[in-house]
This record gives C-alpha cells, structure tokens and sequence, in this order.
C-alpha cells in the first residue's frame, strides 16, 4: 500500500498546466489570468458629469442662492452617449446627464434639482430655454483618468479572475483575456448494473448516481465537465469509448472496475497500456486507485490555428476512480481536484499549500471506528453549540461505509483520521476539511 500522499504527488506530478488560450470575458470566470492586461482605454474615457443638471461656468453662478437665482440661456442638450458639445460661454447652460461628456466651456455641473426645472422624465424630458440657478455649481465632474489611465496595468498575470476582474477588463477595452483555460475533464463510468437516474431498476440493477457526482464536482470546482455516458462490463466498449473521445478532454475520469473482481473493466483494459498504474493507498475509502497517461495525436481543434503543437503528441490524463460512490466523492476532492488546480493553473505540483488544506479542528460528538492502517475520511455533520467549539458526528449514524451515498447530502465537510488511529472517542479532537 503506498500512502495518500505518495499518490497524490504522482497525480500532481503527473499533469501540466493546459496551454495559453484566449478567451471572452464571460468564459474566462474562475480562470487563471495567463498575462498582464492594460489598460486600452483611460477610466473614465473622457471628462463627464456626475450628476444630471447643468453644465455651466463655476464663476457665472458663484453668488447664486435660493433669493438670488440665477438665470443661464440653455444652448443644448447632452443626455449619456451623445456626441453633442454645445459650447458654454458666459451667460449660458447645457442641459446634462449623469456620465455625459462635460461639454467645452462648462467647468461644473449644477444637479437639477438646485434649478427651477422639473426633477426626472414626464415634463421633464423637454429642454427649457433658460433655467435659474438657485445655488452655486458644486464639482460635479468625473475627470478623464481618474481611476486608470491607458497604459496602466489593470490585472496582473496569475490571478483567479472573478465578476469584479472581468468588469475591469471590459471597462478598459477589452473584449478577450489569455488564460489557463478550464479543463475540460470526461467523466465516464463503468458496470453493467448501473441504470441512468430515475429509469426503472432491473434485477441486480442500481442508478448511475457517479457520473452525476463527478459532472456536477468538476463544474463547481472550475472544470468542464464532459459526460462520456457508461459502459458496461466488456473491455471492447470502453476501448472504443475512449478511442473515440480522447480528441475532445484534457483529462478523464473513469468510475469502477479498478479492484479484485473478474469483470473489473478499466484495470483490464487500461492496466495493459502501460502508462497506468493501479495502486492500493492507505485510505477509506478510496483504497483501490488507478492514474495514468494515455496518448493522443494531432492538434486540438479548440486550440485554435496556430498553437504549434500540430502532430505533437497530447497526454490526457486519466484517473481511474474506485466505484463506490463515497469513495468517489473522496478520491475526487483528494486527489482529481489537486490535479485539475495544477493543469488550469491555480495550483503547483510544489505548492500544497495551494491544494485543498485541512481546515479546522473539531470536537467528536459521538464516536466511531476506523479502519486499521488506513486514513479515513469520515463524511461528518458539523454542529456549533453555543460556545466556541466545533462538534462533528458521522453523517450517518452507521459510521463509515463506502456505499451509504445518500448520507452524503448531510455531511458539511470529511473529518480525516490518521491510519494509526484505532477509533474516535466522544470528546476526541479531531482535523477537518470542509467539502464542496
Ligand atoms: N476482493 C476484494 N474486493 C474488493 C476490494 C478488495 O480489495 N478486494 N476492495 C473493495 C473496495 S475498498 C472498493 S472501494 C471496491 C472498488 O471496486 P471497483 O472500483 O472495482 O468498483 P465496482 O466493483 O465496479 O463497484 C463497486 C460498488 O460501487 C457501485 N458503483 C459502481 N459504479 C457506480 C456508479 N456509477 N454509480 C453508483 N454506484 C456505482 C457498484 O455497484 C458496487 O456496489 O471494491 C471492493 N471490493
Ligand atoms: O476503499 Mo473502498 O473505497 O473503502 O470502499
């Protein structure tokens, strides 16, 4: 048996981090920016108002007051987005909206509703002939450049962009940003028992609940899920399964069929290819686990023209997942997600900190049993009374088991015990790690 950590490197050392691609903005949520942005346009793009009301010269109205209005002849227009600029000279006003350009001559803004004129649309919307100023003009204006200049560096290369980042990429003029993409992870289970969810059940028959388990985790943990269906028992199905689909994933991951039984499929079929290796790791569950290399040739169509790596031999990675479904939703957090970090950029084979850590500490709230010579990571309901503590209790009262799947929706995070542990005690202090 090799120990969790020993597999875990040999996963994260296993995978690279995907090519440079360009990519829209929206698609580029929970990417890793691949270089720095600058600005291409100043914010803001040019001088405007801050208010809706009127464009005026600050001298003209320095002196005006509720009982000393002053009276502008009103010369123009200019709502948000107009190309207008009335010039402002002595003695005169141009109508203005929030965000407007400031037009030539006007040096503040008086918000409308220091004026005589009506305040929003309805009578409001016709421009006067004049207006009376009844207070002196306040700034107002939001000069050219204020936040960024053209030029400036907005967003620096390696940074896990978010809503606000992508707002700052658009507000600076760009429509596209270079980024380690997402990975585009095939996810592919294995057994002639299984069903797809909500179909009748034959005899012997189960719902295919992994395939579900690991679509919806590789989307919420920033990959591209790619449903590669089931297949059953017989070698040549998943050979021609994965023959056909290697072009179109970065990585796969196969559930089932990796331990001692006579049809375990994908130890059968991947196990002679050479670059997979199937290991027993100290942990529960997820004992049996397979991780490898299988090749490809020829460009990726998604790449793109260009990328220079026509021909060149691609590597997708496949981890090969045992198939109860607890030990799948393990096996994933513990070992494809680290993985998954390190191709999409926001994690490195050297740095674990930036893997998923244990969390916090805990208090057991009740006991349970371990397995001898293996880590376990028990699924836990977290419970915070009201003092500072932190207690936990397996999610199912039953303890650990690697079949109990539906027990899952209750557990808030995995309390992980190490292999020399016999059993947890009510009170025992305990490490967890919270779960997606
Ligand atoms: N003689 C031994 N038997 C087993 C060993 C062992 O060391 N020696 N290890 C046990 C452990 S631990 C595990 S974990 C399982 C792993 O088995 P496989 O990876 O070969 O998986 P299967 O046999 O195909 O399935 C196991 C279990 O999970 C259910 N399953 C499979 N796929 C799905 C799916 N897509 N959705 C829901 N449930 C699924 C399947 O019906 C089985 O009940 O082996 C032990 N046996
Ligand atoms: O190690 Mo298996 O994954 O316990 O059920």
């Amino acid at each position: 048996m090799i120990t969790v950590e020993e597999h875990r490197a040999a996963v994260v050392s296993g995978v690279a981090p995907l090519g440079v691609r360009r990519v829209a903005l929206r698609e580029a949520l929970g990417c890793v920016l691949a270089e720095d942005v600058t600005a291409s346009l100043a914010v803001p793009p040019f001088d405007n108002s801050a208010m809706d009301g009127y464009a005026v010269r600050a001298g003209d109205v320095a002196e005006a007051g509720e009982e000393a209005p002053v009276r502008l002849r009103v010369v123009g227009d200019v709502p948000a987005g107009s190309a207008e600029r009335p010039e402002v000279l002595a003695g005169t006003a141009a109508r203005i909206m929030t965000g407007a350009p400031m037009p030539p001559g006007a040096d503040a803004v008086v918000p409308v509703e220091r004026t005589d004129q009506p305040v929003g649309p309805g009578p409001g919307r016709q421009v006067p002939d004049a207006v009376a100023i009844h207070a002196p003009a306040g700034a107002h204006v939001r000069r050219a450049g204020e936040d960024v200049t053209a030029g400036d560096v907005v967003l620096r290369a390696g940074v896990e962009l978010g809503p606000r980042h992508l707002s700052t990429a658009a507000s600076t003029g760009h429509d596209t940003l270079a980024v380690r993409p997402r990975a585009r992870l095939g996810v592919l289970s294995t057994g002639d028992e299984l069903v797809p969810p909500g179909e009748p059940l034959g005899p012997g028959q189960i719902p295919d609940s992994n395939s579900t388990l690991l679509l919806t985790l590789a989307e919420s943990l920033g990959a591209t899920a790619v449903p590669l269906g089931s297949v059953g028992d017989a070698p040549e199905e998943l050979r021609d399964l994965l023959a056909d689909n290697l072009e179109r994933v970065d990585a796969i991951v196969t559930t089932g069929g990796v331990s001692a039984g006579a049809f375990d499929v994908v130890k059968e079929v991947l196990g002679p290819l050479g670059d997979v290796t199937f290991s027993s790791v100290a942990m529960q569950p997820g004992k049996p686990q397979g991780f490898g290399v299988l090749s490809r040739s020829g460009d990726d169509p998604d790449d793109g023209p260009g990328d220079g790596d026509c021909d060149a031999e691609r590597r997708v990675p496949v981890f090969c997942l045992p198939g109860n479904p607890v030990s799948v939703f393990v096996s994933f957090v513990v070992f494809v997600d680290p993985a998954l970090r390190v191709m999409s950029g926001r994690g490195t084979p050297d740095e674990p900190a930036s893997l998923r850590p244990v969390l916090l500490e805990a208090v057991a709230a009740s006991g349970w049993r371990c397995p001898p010579g293996r880590r376990q990571y028990m699924p836990v309901v977290l419970e915070r009374p009201a003092d500072d503590r932190v207690l936990v209790r397996p999610a199912n009262p039953r303890g650990s088991g690697s079949h109990l799947v539906a027990s899952l929706a209750a557990a808030d995070a995995l309390a992980v015990v190490e292999a020399d542990v016999d059993s947890v005690a009510e009170g025992d202090v305990v490490s967890v790690m919270m779960v997606p």
